[in-house]
């Protein structure tokens, strides 16, 4: 690293998360709900995705201003055709310590192996329910919970890291709390409950419909008794508990009840190349223009430096007192920015 930059509440850059699809098999209604997202919604075409090989570029100009992580999102990243290609090619990108992938798992069993062997570290499986009738309406498509769980077994038979999100909803998936965590324990995989957030301009969010990370683990505590766990590391998302005297974690992501945006180290890339500093914010900054008229990677490093430097959001952490204007804002919607 050459030189590790700051933003204007002093939170260094550490995580590039890259979006490198809009475009999803599923239509989750807290994303991309059908009646918006439907056969004639103006997806981007493929001249405006940023080319494996500028992303790649970027990727190396970002490592040098300090990050580490690198995060593949979308939509769905595996709609992207040869995404291994860009996996192995971001791996040789100095500085990159840890490339992760989220995904909703329904195309991760034909590609866990080759994405894999290009020098993918870790996968972070989206999913929701354990029962098929509610799985199939929260994803939109009628997806069958069995499609996902090959997908994750064949992750982690592949060797990748494996943890699963579970989005939680009242009134929609709150039943399956306990059932995922009972599962997820006996198969040894990560289970981290995530707070239904207000993100993108589609999805109606109401705070009633959040359930409070505490809510869940005094529920999960009352059958499978839990133990707090230390932070793995600065800004870690999650908190961390254990199932007493076992090694076996889950994780709480609290976004909504207890955010966590002074230790906010994450900047994002979407599918068309603009800069994001929030998960929330309304304008992303565009690199992809200034990349194809020329502009020098000590030019772009410059750039990216200053949009991080005068970076002030936090979002999460104002939220609760913005919540009656919350709808008013136009926001990025999550399919855009990756989550
Ligand atoms: N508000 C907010 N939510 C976030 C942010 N980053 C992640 N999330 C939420 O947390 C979920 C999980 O994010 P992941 O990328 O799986 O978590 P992570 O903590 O980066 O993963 P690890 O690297 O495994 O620790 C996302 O889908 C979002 O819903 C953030 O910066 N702000
Ligand atoms: C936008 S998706 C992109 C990657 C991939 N398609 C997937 O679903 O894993 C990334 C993550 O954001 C989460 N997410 C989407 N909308 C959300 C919301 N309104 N609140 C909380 N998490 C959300 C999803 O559950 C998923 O875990
Ligand atoms: S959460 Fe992921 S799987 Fe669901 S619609 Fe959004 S991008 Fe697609
Ligand atoms: S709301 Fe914005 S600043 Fe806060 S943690 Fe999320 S991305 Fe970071």
């Amino acid at each position: 690293m050459e030189k590790q930059v700051f933003d204007s509440q002093k939170r260094p850059l550490r995580d590039l998360r890259i979006s490198v699809t809009d475009k999803c098999n599923f239509r989750c209604q807290y994303c991309m709900p059908a009646e918006i997202f439907g056969p004639d919604y103006p997806f981007l075409p493929q001249h405006k995705l940023l080319s494996f090989e500028e992303i790649t570029r970027l990727t190396g100009i970002f490592t040098s201003l300090g990050v580490e992580k690198i995060r593949i999102t979308g939509g769905e990243p595996l709609m992207r055709r040869n995404l291994a290609d860009l996996i192995r090619m971001i791996r040789q990108v100095d500085g990159v310590r840890d490339i992760a992938m989220t995904t909703n798992g329904s195309l991760l069993a034909r590609h866990a192996e080759e994405l894999k062997a290009a020098g993918l570290d870790r996968v972070t499986v989206s999913l929701d329910s354990l029962d098929d009738e509610r799985f199939g309406r929260i994803n939109g498509r009628g997806y069958r919970v069995e499609q996902i769980l090959e997908g994750i077994e064949a992750a982690a038979a592949a060797g990748l890291g494996v943890k699963i999100n579970m989005v939680v909803q009242r009134g929609v998936n709150d039943q399956d709390i306990l059932p995922m965590a009972r599962y997820f324990r006996e198969k040894g995989h990560i289970l981290r409950f995530i707070e239904f957030m207000d993100v993108g301009n589609s999805n109606g969010w109401k705070l009633d419909q959040v359930v409070p990370s505490r809510e869940i683990i005094r529920m999960i505590h009352a059958e499978m008794p839990l133990e707090p766990v230390n932070p793995n590391y600065y800004g870690e998302v999650a908190s961390r508990y254990r199932y007493a005297g076992t090694e076996q974690e889950i994780g709480l992501i609290s976004s909504v009840t207890q955010a966590f945006c002074s230790t906010c180290t994450r900047a994002r890339l979407s599918a068309e190349g603009r800069m994001y500093n929030c998960l929330f914010a309304s304008e992303g900054e565009d690199l992809r223009d200034p990349l194809r008229a020329g502009m020098s990677d000590e030019e772009l490093r410059e750039k990216i430096s200053a949009i991080w430097t005068r970076r002030d959001d936090r979002y999460s952490e104002e939220r609760l007192k913005h919540t009656p204007g919350i709808s008013q804002r136009t926001k990025v919607e999550m399919s855009h920015i990756g989550g």
